[in-house]
Protein backbone atom coordinates (compact mmCIF):
# COMPACT_ATOMS: atom_id res chain seq x y z
CA UNK A 1 0.00 0.00 0.00
CA UNK A 2 1.81 3.13 -0.98
CA UNK A 3 0.77 5.90 1.72
CA UNK A 4 0.57 9.32 0.60
CA UNK A 5 -0.64 13.07 1.86
CA UNK A 6 -4.27 12.95 1.12
CA UNK A 7 -5.38 14.18 -1.23
CA UNK A 8 -2.68 13.57 -3.69
CA UNK A 9 -4.31 13.50 -6.96
CA UNK A 10 -5.01 17.67 -6.24
CA UNK A 11 -1.66 18.03 -7.97
CA UNK A 12 -3.17 15.57 -11.06
CA UNK A 13 -6.69 17.49 -11.20
CA UNK A 14 -4.72 20.80 -11.23
CA UNK A 15 -2.85 20.12 -13.88
CA UNK A 16 -5.71 18.63 -15.88
CA UNK A 17 -7.32 21.75 -16.14
CA UNK A 18 -4.07 24.17 -16.56
CA UNK A 19 -4.29 21.36 -20.02
CA UNK A 20 -7.80 22.16 -20.73
CA UNK A 21 -8.78 18.52 -19.65
CA UNK A 22 -6.46 17.36 -22.52
CA UNK A 23 -5.16 13.66 -20.67
CA UNK A 24 -2.49 13.36 -22.58
CA UNK A 25 -0.98 16.79 -22.68
CA UNK A 26 -1.33 16.61 -18.64
CA UNK A 27 1.09 13.37 -18.39
CA UNK A 28 3.34 14.65 -20.54
CA UNK A 29 3.63 17.90 -18.92
CA UNK A 30 3.94 16.60 -15.39
CA UNK A 31 6.65 14.44 -17.22
CA UNK A 32 8.23 17.50 -18.52
CA UNK A 33 8.22 19.16 -15.60
CA UNK A 34 9.73 16.39 -13.51
CA UNK A 35 12.23 16.13 -16.56
CA UNK A 36 12.92 20.08 -16.37
CA UNK A 37 13.59 19.93 -12.61
CA UNK A 38 16.08 17.01 -13.03
CA UNK A 39 18.01 18.54 -16.22
CA UNK A 40 21.09 16.60 -15.19
CA UNK A 41 20.22 13.56 -13.75
CA UNK A 42 22.54 11.69 -11.14
CA UNK A 43 22.28 7.88 -10.98
CA UNK A 44 19.51 8.14 -8.57
CA UNK A 45 17.68 10.56 -10.31
CA UNK A 46 17.95 8.27 -13.39
CA UNK A 47 16.47 5.67 -11.85
CA UNK A 48 13.76 7.35 -10.38
CA UNK A 49 12.74 8.61 -14.23
CA UNK A 50 12.86 5.51 -15.84
CA UNK A 51 10.79 4.04 -13.05
CA UNK A 52 8.04 7.23 -12.83
CA UNK A 53 7.26 8.48 -16.15
CA UNK A 54 3.44 8.69 -16.20
CA UNK A 55 2.98 8.16 -20.26
CA UNK A 56 1.58 4.78 -19.00
CA UNK A 57 -1.01 5.98 -16.85
CA UNK A 58 -2.89 7.25 -19.74
CA UNK A 59 -5.49 4.38 -21.02
CA UNK A 60 -7.16 5.63 -24.16
CA UNK A 61 -8.46 2.46 -25.06
CA UNK A 62 -10.39 2.14 -21.91
CA UNK A 63 -11.34 5.78 -21.64
CA UNK A 64 -14.82 6.75 -22.82
CA UNK A 65 -13.07 10.04 -24.62
CA UNK A 66 -15.14 13.43 -24.71
CA UNK A 67 -13.82 16.09 -26.71
CA UNK A 68 -12.43 18.97 -23.68
CA UNK A 69 -14.35 22.37 -24.12
CA UNK A 70 -10.94 23.20 -25.68
CA UNK A 71 -7.90 21.33 -26.77
CA UNK A 72 -6.13 24.67 -27.75
CA UNK A 73 -3.56 25.03 -25.06
CA UNK A 74 -4.01 27.74 -22.58
CA UNK A 75 -1.16 30.24 -22.91
CA UNK A 76 -0.70 31.09 -19.44
CA UNK A 77 -0.45 27.98 -18.67
CA UNK A 78 2.21 27.26 -15.62
CA UNK A 79 3.08 23.46 -17.10
CA UNK A 80 5.17 22.78 -20.23
CA UNK A 81 3.11 22.51 -23.22
CA UNK A 82 2.66 18.77 -24.78
CA UNK A 83 6.47 18.22 -26.30
CA UNK A 84 6.58 17.85 -30.16
CA UNK A 85 7.24 14.32 -29.98
CA UNK A 86 5.41 13.09 -26.93
CA UNK A 87 8.01 10.49 -25.26
CA UNK A 88 7.26 6.75 -26.18
CA UNK A 89 5.76 4.96 -23.32
CA UNK A 90 7.88 3.35 -20.47
CA UNK A 91 8.73 -0.01 -20.17
CA UNK A 92 8.57 0.33 -16.54
CA UNK A 93 5.60 2.65 -16.13
CA UNK A 94 3.58 0.07 -18.15
CA UNK A 95 0.51 -0.82 -15.67
CA UNK A 96 0.72 -4.43 -16.25
CA UNK A 97 4.12 -4.38 -14.81
CA UNK A 98 2.83 -1.77 -12.03
CA UNK A 99 6.34 -0.45 -10.77
CA UNK A 100 5.83 0.39 -6.85
CA UNK A 101 6.94 4.17 -6.63
CA UNK A 102 6.29 6.72 -4.63
CA UNK A 103 4.53 9.26 -6.88
CA UNK A 104 4.60 12.38 -4.75
CA UNK A 105 8.49 12.45 -5.78
CA UNK A 106 7.21 13.02 -9.00
CA UNK A 107 4.09 15.46 -8.46
CA UNK A 108 5.55 17.27 -5.94
CA UNK A 109 9.04 18.23 -7.37
CA UNK A 110 8.37 22.02 -8.97
CA UNK A 111 10.43 22.96 -11.84
CA UNK A 112 13.86 24.77 -10.76
CA UNK A 113 13.08 28.15 -11.18
CA UNK A 114 15.95 30.26 -13.07
CA UNK A 115 13.61 33.40 -12.70
CA UNK A 116 15.08 36.94 -10.94
CA UNK A 117 11.94 37.43 -9.14
CA UNK A 118 12.64 37.20 -5.10
CA UNK A 119 11.48 33.96 -3.53
CA UNK A 120 10.51 35.02 -0.37
CA UNK A 121 10.78 32.87 2.72
CA UNK A 122 7.87 30.98 4.55
CA UNK A 123 6.32 33.19 6.84
CA UNK A 124 4.87 31.99 10.68
CA UNK A 125 1.42 34.10 11.09
CA UNK A 126 1.79 33.52 15.17
CA UNK A 127 -1.79 35.62 15.78
CA UNK A 128 -4.95 36.72 14.71
CA UNK A 129 -3.85 39.95 13.44
CA UNK A 130 -1.15 38.76 11.19
CA UNK A 131 -3.50 35.46 9.81
CA UNK A 132 -5.86 38.39 8.69
CA UNK A 133 -3.46 40.39 7.27
CA UNK A 134 -2.20 38.13 5.27
CA UNK A 135 -4.22 35.34 4.22
CA UNK A 136 -8.36 35.39 3.76
CA UNK A 137 -8.34 33.47 6.77
CA UNK A 138 -9.57 34.44 10.35
CA UNK A 139 -7.83 32.80 13.28
CA UNK A 140 -10.36 32.74 16.65
CA UNK A 141 -8.43 31.83 19.74
CA UNK A 142 -10.79 30.03 22.71
CA UNK A 143 -13.46 29.63 20.84
CA UNK A 144 -15.21 26.97 23.16
CA UNK A 145 -15.95 26.98 26.60
CA UNK A 146 -12.22 24.97 28.20
CA UNK A 147 -14.27 21.92 29.35
CA UNK A 148 -16.84 21.56 26.15
CA UNK A 149 -13.22 21.48 24.07
CA UNK A 150 -11.89 19.12 26.72
CA UNK A 151 -14.87 16.64 26.39
CA UNK A 152 -15.64 16.96 22.52
CA UNK A 153 -11.72 16.30 22.45
CA UNK A 154 -11.54 12.65 24.68
CA UNK A 155 -15.25 12.25 22.75
CA UNK A 156 -13.90 12.72 19.63
CA UNK A 157 -10.36 10.56 20.12
CA UNK A 158 -12.52 7.45 21.57
CA UNK A 159 -14.63 7.55 18.55
CA UNK A 160 -11.50 8.00 16.27
CA UNK A 161 -10.57 4.30 15.73
CA UNK A 162 -13.43 3.66 13.88
CA UNK A 163 -12.59 6.45 11.19
CA UNK A 164 -11.24 5.37 7.63
CA UNK A 165 -8.23 5.86 5.93
CA UNK A 166 -9.23 7.68 2.66
CA UNK A 167 -8.18 5.55 -0.18
CA UNK A 168 -8.63 5.92 -3.84
CA UNK A 169 -6.77 5.29 -7.12
CA UNK A 170 -4.29 7.53 -8.47
CA UNK A 171 -2.82 6.31 -11.87
CA UNK A 172 -2.40 2.67 -11.40
CA UNK A 173 -2.33 1.79 -8.07
CA UNK A 174 -3.96 2.39 -4.44
CA UNK A 175 -3.00 5.08 -2.11
CA UNK A 176 -4.02 5.76 1.50
CA UNK A 177 -3.77 8.95 3.37
CA UNK A 178 -1.74 9.50 6.17
CA UNK A 179 -4.94 10.66 8.73
CA UNK A 180 -7.81 8.98 10.03
CA UNK A 181 -11.09 11.02 8.77
CA UNK A 182 -15.16 10.68 9.25
CA UNK A 183 -18.09 12.67 8.04
CA UNK A 184 -21.57 13.51 9.74
CA UNK A 185 -24.79 15.06 8.73
CA UNK A 186 -26.55 17.59 11.34
CA UNK A 187 -30.12 16.32 11.54
CA UNK A 188 -32.70 18.59 9.77
CA UNK A 189 -35.95 17.30 9.26
CA UNK A 190 -36.34 14.26 6.89
CA UNK A 191 -33.21 15.04 4.46
CA UNK A 192 -31.10 12.14 3.70
CA UNK A 193 -29.74 13.91 0.69
CA UNK A 194 -26.08 14.47 2.01
CA UNK A 195 -25.83 10.59 2.05
CA UNK A 196 -24.13 10.66 -1.61
CA UNK A 197 -21.96 13.41 -0.27
CA UNK A 198 -20.71 11.67 2.77
CA UNK A 199 -19.32 9.09 -0.05
CA UNK A 200 -17.22 11.78 -1.23
CA UNK A 201 -15.72 12.33 1.67
CA UNK A 202 -14.63 9.07 1.16
CA UNK A 203 -13.62 9.81 -2.40
CA UNK A 204 -16.24 7.97 -4.20
CA UNK A 205 -16.67 5.11 -1.85
CA UNK A 206 -19.74 3.61 -1.08
CA UNK A 207 -19.77 4.42 2.40
CA UNK A 208 -22.95 3.52 5.53
CA UNK A 209 -25.10 6.55 6.52
CA UNK A 210 -23.44 9.18 7.95
CA UNK A 211 -23.47 9.55 11.85
CA UNK A 212 -25.40 12.40 13.21
CA UNK A 213 -23.71 15.21 14.73
CA UNK A 214 -23.19 13.58 18.34
CA UNK A 215 -24.65 16.11 21.40
CA UNK A 216 -20.99 17.69 21.77
CA UNK A 217 -20.55 18.72 18.46
CA UNK A 218 -24.02 20.63 18.29
CA UNK A 219 -23.38 22.25 20.91
CA UNK A 220 -19.98 23.44 19.83
CA UNK A 221 -21.38 23.94 16.50
CA UNK A 222 -23.58 26.64 18.02
CA UNK A 223 -20.69 28.77 19.26
CA UNK A 224 -18.74 28.09 16.01
CA UNK A 225 -21.56 29.56 14.15
CA UNK A 226 -21.78 32.60 16.03
CA UNK A 227 -18.44 33.26 15.38
CA UNK A 228 -18.45 32.46 11.86
CA UNK A 229 -21.61 35.17 11.51
CA UNK A 230 -19.83 37.87 12.88
CA UNK A 231 -16.60 37.70 11.20
CA UNK A 232 -18.99 37.23 7.65
CA UNK A 233 -20.96 40.85 8.43
CA UNK A 234 -17.26 42.39 9.27
CA UNK A 235 -15.97 40.92 5.65
CA UNK A 236 -16.56 41.80 2.16
CA UNK A 237 -18.62 38.85 0.17
CA UNK A 238 -17.95 37.49 -3.42
CA UNK A 239 -20.59 37.88 -5.96
CA UNK A 240 -21.12 33.48 -6.72
CA UNK A 241 -21.69 33.47 -2.55
CA UNK A 242 -24.59 31.65 -1.75
CA UNK A 243 -27.39 34.63 -0.53
CA UNK A 244 -30.71 32.07 -0.35
CA UNK A 245 -31.43 32.28 3.63
CA UNK A 246 -34.49 33.29 4.72
CA UNK A 247 -34.67 36.72 6.03
CA UNK A 248 -34.10 36.20 10.00
CA UNK A 249 -31.86 32.99 9.01
CA UNK A 250 -28.02 32.97 9.91
CA UNK A 251 -25.76 34.05 6.57
CA UNK A 252 -24.16 30.80 7.10
CA UNK A 253 -24.60 27.76 9.12
CA UNK A 254 -23.23 24.21 9.06
CA UNK A 255 -25.29 21.20 7.65
CA UNK A 256 -22.17 18.91 7.17
CA UNK A 257 -18.62 18.32 9.23
CA UNK A 258 -16.06 16.58 8.48
CA UNK A 259 -12.86 15.32 10.94
CA UNK A 260 -9.37 14.28 10.97
CA UNK A 261 -7.76 12.57 13.28
CA UNK A 262 -4.03 12.89 13.25
CA UNK A 263 -1.98 10.43 15.61
CA UNK A 264 1.84 11.47 16.70
CA UNK A 265 3.82 14.19 14.36
CA UNK A 266 4.31 12.19 11.10
CA UNK A 267 0.29 12.09 10.31
CA UNK A 268 -0.67 14.55 7.78
CA UNK A 269 -2.83 15.45 5.28
CA UNK A 270 -0.97 16.79 1.95
CA UNK A 271 -1.53 20.45 0.14
CA UNK A 272 -4.86 21.26 -1.57
CA UNK A 273 -7.81 22.68 -2.07
CA UNK A 274 -11.12 21.42 -1.06
CA UNK A 275 -13.51 19.99 -3.32
CA UNK A 276 -16.36 22.18 -4.05
CA UNK A 277 -18.79 19.31 -5.34
CA UNK A 278 -21.95 20.20 -2.67
CA UNK A 279 -20.17 23.68 -1.01
CA UNK A 280 -19.91 25.96 -4.16
CA UNK A 281 -17.81 28.19 -5.35
CA UNK A 282 -16.50 31.04 -2.66
CA UNK A 283 -17.11 29.04 0.43
CA UNK A 284 -16.82 29.64 4.18
CA UNK A 285 -15.70 26.13 6.08
CA UNK A 286 -15.17 26.76 10.02
CA UNK A 287 -12.33 24.55 11.26
CA UNK A 288 -11.71 23.64 14.85
CA UNK A 289 -8.79 22.01 16.64
CA UNK A 290 -8.23 20.21 19.73
CA UNK A 291 -5.34 18.49 21.18
CA UNK A 292 -1.62 18.66 20.20
CA UNK A 293 -0.82 21.75 18.63
CA UNK A 294 0.02 21.24 14.52
CA UNK A 295 0.83 23.76 12.00
CA UNK A 296 -1.60 24.07 9.82
CA UNK A 297 0.18 25.69 5.97
CA UNK A 298 -1.51 28.04 3.57
CA UNK A 299 0.27 28.34 -0.34
CA UNK A 300 -1.59 30.76 -2.39
CA UNK A 301 -1.46 29.74 -5.88
CA UNK A 302 -0.52 32.47 -7.64
CA UNK A 303 -2.52 33.36 -10.99
CA UNK A 304 -1.00 32.73 -14.34
CA UNK A 305 -0.93 36.02 -15.33
CA UNK A 306 0.97 36.80 -12.12
CA UNK A 307 3.74 33.74 -12.52
CA UNK A 308 6.20 35.93 -13.96
CA UNK A 309 6.15 38.45 -11.11
CA UNK A 310 5.86 37.22 -7.89
CA UNK A 311 6.45 33.35 -6.05
CA UNK A 312 3.44 32.29 -4.14
CA UNK A 313 4.10 32.66 -0.89
CA UNK A 314 3.85 30.07 2.13
CA UNK A 315 2.24 30.92 5.66
CA UNK A 316 2.63 28.60 8.86
CA UNK A 317 -0.23 29.02 11.30
CA UNK A 318 0.46 27.10 14.66
CA UNK A 319 -3.05 25.87 15.71
CA UNK A 320 -3.43 25.39 19.19
CA UNK A 321 -6.06 23.57 21.38
CA UNK A 322 -9.19 24.98 20.89
CA UNK A 323 -8.19 27.27 17.89
CA UNK A 324 -10.96 28.04 14.86
CA UNK A 325 -9.29 28.85 11.80
CA UNK A 326 -12.34 30.21 9.62
CA UNK A 327 -11.14 29.68 5.74
CA UNK A 328 -13.48 32.35 4.40
CA UNK A 329 -14.36 33.02 0.82
CA UNK A 330 -11.48 32.76 -1.67
CA UNK A 331 -9.40 30.35 0.40
CA UNK A 332 -10.28 27.36 -1.52
CA UNK A 333 -9.87 29.45 -4.85
CA UNK A 334 -6.18 30.24 -4.45
CA UNK A 335 -4.66 29.06 -1.82
CA UNK A 336 -3.88 25.43 -0.90
CA UNK A 337 -3.54 24.36 3.02
CA UNK A 338 -2.38 21.43 4.32
CA UNK A 339 -1.24 19.64 7.73
CA UNK A 340 2.36 18.81 7.21
CA UNK A 341 4.26 16.21 8.94
CA UNK A 342 6.49 17.56 12.00
CA UNK A 343 9.86 16.06 13.17
CA UNK A 344 8.49 16.82 16.80
CA UNK A 345 5.49 17.76 18.91
CA UNK A 346 4.50 19.25 22.09
CA UNK A 347 2.07 17.05 23.53
CA UNK A 348 -1.35 18.33 24.58
CA UNK A 349 -2.02 18.50 28.27
CA UNK A 350 -5.95 18.25 28.89
CA UNK A 351 -7.13 20.43 32.09
CA UNK A 352 -9.76 18.36 33.00
CA UNK A 353 -9.65 14.04 33.30
CA UNK A 354 -11.59 11.82 31.10
CA UNK A 355 -15.28 11.63 31.76
CA UNK A 356 -14.92 7.81 32.58
CA UNK A 357 -11.96 8.37 34.77
CA UNK A 358 -12.68 11.36 37.01
CA UNK A 359 -9.93 10.35 39.63
CA UNK A 360 -7.18 9.74 37.19
CA UNK A 361 -4.80 12.64 36.55
CA UNK A 362 -5.51 13.73 32.46
CA UNK A 363 -2.89 11.71 30.31
CA UNK A 364 -1.04 13.82 27.91
CA UNK A 365 -1.91 13.03 24.34
CA UNK A 366 -0.34 13.57 20.82
CA UNK A 367 -3.21 13.71 18.77
CA UNK A 368 -5.17 16.00 17.12
CA UNK A 369 -8.52 16.25 16.47
CA UNK A 370 -9.91 18.38 13.75
CA UNK A 371 -13.68 19.31 12.60
CA UNK A 372 -14.03 21.03 9.62
CA UNK A 373 -18.02 22.51 9.66
CA UNK A 374 -19.46 22.72 6.07
CA UNK A 375 -21.83 24.46 4.49
CA UNK A 376 -23.75 22.37 1.86
CA UNK A 377 -25.47 24.68 -0.41
CA UNK A 378 -28.85 23.69 -1.83
CA UNK A 379 -28.19 24.64 -5.11
CA UNK A 380 -25.64 22.30 -4.97
CA UNK A 381 -27.75 19.46 -3.80
CA UNK A 382 -27.13 16.01 -4.56
CA UNK A 383 -29.34 15.57 -7.17
CA UNK A 384 -28.39 18.64 -9.15
CA UNK A 385 -24.61 17.47 -9.11
CA UNK A 386 -23.65 16.66 -12.79
CA UNK A 387 -23.16 12.96 -13.87
CA UNK A 388 -20.56 11.95 -16.28
CA UNK A 389 -20.19 9.01 -19.20
CA UNK A 390 -19.40 6.33 -16.11
CA UNK A 391 -22.87 7.17 -14.22
CA UNK A 392 -20.92 8.96 -11.39
CA UNK A 393 -21.37 12.26 -9.83
CA UNK A 394 -19.13 14.69 -10.83
CA UNK A 395 -16.74 17.07 -8.98
CA UNK A 396 -16.31 20.54 -8.88
CA UNK A 397 -12.84 22.27 -8.72
CA UNK A 398 -11.91 25.63 -9.46
CA UNK A 399 -9.86 26.50 -12.15
CA UNK A 400 -6.91 27.76 -9.73
CA UNK A 401 -4.83 29.40 -11.80
CA UNK A 402 -7.35 31.41 -13.19
CA UNK A 403 -7.57 35.25 -11.58
CA UNK A 404 -10.47 34.89 -8.35
CA UNK A 405 -11.51 38.33 -7.86
CA UNK A 406 -15.56 36.87 -8.53
CA UNK A 407 -15.43 38.43 -12.32
CA UNK A 408 -13.11 35.80 -14.37
CA UNK A 409 -13.81 32.70 -11.95
CA UNK A 410 -14.03 29.63 -13.78
CA UNK A 411 -15.17 26.09 -12.18
CA UNK A 412 -15.21 22.50 -13.85
CA UNK A 413 -17.25 19.35 -13.71
CA UNK A 414 -14.80 16.83 -13.70
CA UNK A 415 -15.43 13.13 -14.00
CA UNK A 416 -14.30 11.57 -10.36
CA UNK A 417 -15.10 8.12 -11.26
CA UNK A 418 -11.16 7.07 -11.80
CA UNK A 419 -10.49 7.32 -7.92
CA UNK A 420 -12.51 4.51 -7.46
CA UNK A 421 -12.45 2.30 -10.63
CA UNK A 422 -9.20 0.78 -11.07
CA UNK A 423 -8.06 4.14 -11.84
CA UNK A 424 -10.66 4.40 -14.87
CA UNK A 425 -12.22 7.30 -15.58
CA UNK A 426 -13.87 8.95 -18.56
CA UNK A 427 -13.24 12.07 -19.52
CA UNK A 428 -16.09 14.33 -18.99
CA UNK A 429 -15.20 18.14 -18.46
CA UNK A 430 -18.13 21.10 -18.75
CA UNK A 431 -16.96 24.36 -17.21
CA UNK A 432 -20.05 25.19 -14.84
CA UNK A 433 -22.59 28.05 -15.65
CA UNK A 434 -24.86 28.92 -12.69
CA UNK A 435 -26.95 30.81 -14.77
CA UNK A 436 -27.73 27.56 -17.43
CA UNK A 437 -27.53 24.95 -14.46
CA UNK A 438 -30.30 27.14 -12.56
CA UNK A 439 -27.80 27.59 -9.15
CA UNK A 440 -28.61 30.40 -7.11
CA UNK A 441 -29.54 33.12 -5.43
CA UNK A 442 -25.49 34.65 -5.38
CA UNK A 443 -24.92 37.97 -3.49
CA UNK A 444 -24.50 38.97 -7.14
CA UNK A 445 -28.10 37.92 -8.18
CA UNK A 446 -29.13 39.75 -5.22
CA UNK A 447 -27.30 42.51 -6.03
CA UNK A 448 -28.73 42.96 -9.21
CA UNK A 449 -32.22 42.88 -7.99
CA UNK A 450 -31.27 45.18 -5.71
CA UNK A 451 -30.29 47.71 -8.77
CA UNK A 452 -33.11 46.65 -11.15
CA UNK A 453 -35.46 47.26 -8.15
CA UNK A 454 -33.45 51.10 -8.35
CA UNK A 455 -32.64 50.94 -4.19
CA UNK A 456 -29.24 51.93 -3.84
CA UNK A 457 -26.92 49.09 -3.03
CA UNK A 458 -23.81 49.87 -1.49
CA UNK A 459 -20.14 48.24 -2.95
CA UNK A 460 -20.06 46.36 -0.07
CA UNK A 461 -22.66 43.20 -0.72
CA UNK A 462 -24.81 42.99 2.48
CA UNK A 463 -27.45 40.25 2.27
O1 LIG B 1 -6.71 19.18 9.80
C1 LIG B 1 -6.86 20.29 9.30
O2 LIG B 1 -6.73 21.34 9.91
C2 LIG B 1 -7.19 20.39 7.83
C3 LIG B 1 -8.10 19.31 7.33
C4 LIG B 1 -8.49 19.53 5.90
O3 LIG B 1 -7.89 20.26 5.19
C5 LIG B 1 -9.66 18.83 5.35
O4 LIG B 1 -10.25 18.02 6.05
O5 LIG B 1 -10.02 19.13 4.21
FE1 LIG C 1 -9.03 20.71 3.43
Amino acid sequence: MLVVPHPGNDVVLDALIECSGDARATANAINARYKTHNATPTSSTKRKLASSDLTGWLNPGTATSEKPPSTKKRKDAQLPAEPQNPAKPSSSADTTTKPVVNLMQVLRSPPASKSSIPRLPPLTLSNPSMVAEHTPCTLHLSILPPELACKLFYFMVDLSPSWKRNRWWLFDRVVESPHRTSFFVRKQGEDNSWHEAAQYWYNGRPTDPPEEFPALMEEACQYIEDTVNKEMLKRERFPLEWAGHEPGEKLWHANVAASNCYEGAKESVGPHSDQLTYLGPYPTIASLSLGTTRTFRLREVVPSDEVSERHPRTFNVPLPHNSLVIMHAATQESFKHSIPPQSALDLYRPLYPHPSRPTSPPEPSNCRINVTFRFYRPDFSSNSIPRCKCGAPTILRADMKNRHDGKADKYWWICYAGAQNDGKGCNFWRVMDMKMEGRGPTCADRSEMASNNQASFPQRVTV
